[in-house]
């Protein structure tokens, strides 16, 4: 599904993460690490936020070569997402919905999983960090992406949605989308049977198998 060759990543301040190979299996993988150790980095790479040297394909299809219909295939909710403050999370949703080719009838259901209420036609700048939480999640869900990539999905949001977040990773799944998610707390992780599970330290990655 995920493939890198001859990742290097190297930041102005010295931080430097290297990755001769890494081949990611359709499923779901977790990507563990401290704080800095470089998870944030490889993710911003994978979904064509940050520049990088080396390779990235997603189903045969280079980042670097295809890059809109790489962008196509994934989606990414960040660990503490921003938005510009002057726009709800309509707004968000339906521009995302329009780049994405997402079906229509997916908006009200995310919602509803999600425990989106009326506050999502009130600008950004009214929102709680659970319902800024919220916004990335939902529009990490839009279109018909193979890989979505969640950075510490379970942080902020209330055990209720958590629970229904969980449900529908596992549907997804089931239909077919992989998951890359990442996490610094211990909590979620027995709720998947991972595929493999990365370990970030210092920019170096181990992979194990489950
Ligand atoms: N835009 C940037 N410019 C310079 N250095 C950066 C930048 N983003 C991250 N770094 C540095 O890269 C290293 C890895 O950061 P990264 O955000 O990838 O870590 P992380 O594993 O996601 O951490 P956390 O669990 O705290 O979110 C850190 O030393 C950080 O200071």
């Amino acid at each position: 599904m995920l493939e890198i060759q001859h990742f290097k990543k190297t930041y102005p301040t010295g931080f430097q993460m290297e990755i001769d190979s890494l081949h990611l299996a359709k499923g779901i993988h977790l990507i563990k690490g401290e704080n800095g150790s470089g998870k944030s980095t490889l993710l911003k790479a994978v979904v064509g936020i940050h520049d990088f040297e080396g390779e990235i394909k997603l189903d045969g299809i280079s980042l670097k070569k295809e890059p809109i219909s790489f962008r196509k295939l994934v989606n990414y909710s960040e660990a503490e997402p921003l938005f510009p403050d002057f726009l709800s999370m309509d707004e968000l949703i339906a521009f995302a919905a329009e780049t994405k080719g997402a079906d229509q009838s997916q908006i009200p259901v995310l919602k509803e999983i999600l425990g989106i209420g009326d506050f999502s036609k009130n600008p950004i700048a009214t929102y709680s960090s659970g319902m800024l939480k919220k916004t990335g999640l939902i529009l990490a869900f839009l279109g018909k992406p193979s890989l979505i990539i969640l950075d510490e999905p379970y942080t902020t949001i209330d055990v209720g949605t958590q629970q229904r977040l969980t449900e529908l990773i596992h549907r997804e799944l089931e239909g077919g989308v992989s998951f890359l998610l990442t996490s610094h707390i211990a909590d979620f992780e027995e709720f998947f049977a991972y595929d493999s599970v990365l370990t970030i330290a210092d920019g170096n990655l181990i992979q194990s198998h489950e």
